[in-house]
């Protein structure tokens, strides 16, 4: 498999830092790996040439795997289409009177796969948001046929968005890759940790019985300036890729 798509159960949930660390991971196993996103919102202008900024998701994937931009970051290749309403895909490119042609992301990830083996294609929000009027992420990831990974947490609702999600992946007949838990919400501040312990407990017994061939990982916690601090560990089961 050499696209795997990486989404996630709502916009937030750890789905760049999830990438950038699986990108990392799998680059220090010997995989020659890049990232991509599908659409950016919310992304900004540079001011001395008015042109739109790399997209701030591809910035984070590079910083988390140590390395700096690439060619096909500064030529936007990773991320094709970057608009500066931080909202639904659909609806920042509507802002923009612009057009967005899935078949351009689609042409950017098949050039990506002339240098690179694997290609992780970062979802914006979750599977059922709109990428344009009519068409949906997961129509698009329906098209490709990309396996999904799907990024989830403990705090207090993760339990039906999640199962809602696992619904949607079946019922287009795609593979759900792997479940990556992000602990973001697993202190006390943001949920009681009880209820992140036990979610935690429900969905993975849950793809046990229900799931068997898909992984269950656990994302690391990253410390915000990643720059400075070592990464954390991020372990990947064998036969990942
Ligand atoms: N494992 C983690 N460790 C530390 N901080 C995290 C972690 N996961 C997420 N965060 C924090 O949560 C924020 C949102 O996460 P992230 O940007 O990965 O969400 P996303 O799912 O990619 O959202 P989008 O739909 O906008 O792409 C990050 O900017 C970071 O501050
Ligand atoms: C701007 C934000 N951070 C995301 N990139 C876009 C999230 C779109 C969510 C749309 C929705 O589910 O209503
Ligand atoms: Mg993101």
């Amino acid at each position: 498999m050499s696209v795997l798509f990486i989404s996630g159960i709502d916009t937030d949930i750890g789905k760049t830092y999830a990438t950038g660390m699986l990108a990392k991971t799998l680059m220090q196993q010997g995989i020659n790996i890049i990232t991509q996103k599908l659409v950016q919102t919310g992304v900004g202008v540079d001011l001395a040439s008015g042109e739109m900024n790399i997209a701030d998701d591809i910035v984070t994937h590079r910083q988390l795997m140590g390395v700096p931009l690439q060619p096909c970051d500064l030529a936007h290749t990773t991320c094709p289409y970057r608009y500066k309403k931080p909202a639904s895909p659909h609806l920042a490119v509507r802002l923009a009177d612009d057009v967005l042609d899935p078949d351009v992301i689609t042409q950017a990830t098949r050039q990506l796969q002339v240098n690179y083996d694997v290609v992780l294609l970062e979802g914006a929000g979750g599977l059922l948001v709109p990428i344009t009027e009519q068409l949906l992420t997961l129509d698009y990831i329906a098209t490709q046929g990309y396996p999904v990974v799907l990024v989830t947490s403990g705090r207090l609702g993760s339990i039906n968005h999640t199962l809602l999600s696992l619904e949607a992946i079946k019922a287009r007949g795609l593979t759900l890759h792997s479940v990556i838990y992000n602990p973001i919400h697993d202190n006390a501040a943001q949920t009681d940790t009880e209820i992140a312990t036990s979610t935690m407990a429900f969905l993975q017994h849950h793809l046990q019985q229900y799931y068997p061939a898909t992984y269950w990982l656990t994302l690391p916690y990253i410390k915000q300036d990643k720059q400075r601090h070592a990464l954390p560990y991020f372990y990947l089961p064998n036969g990942f890729i």
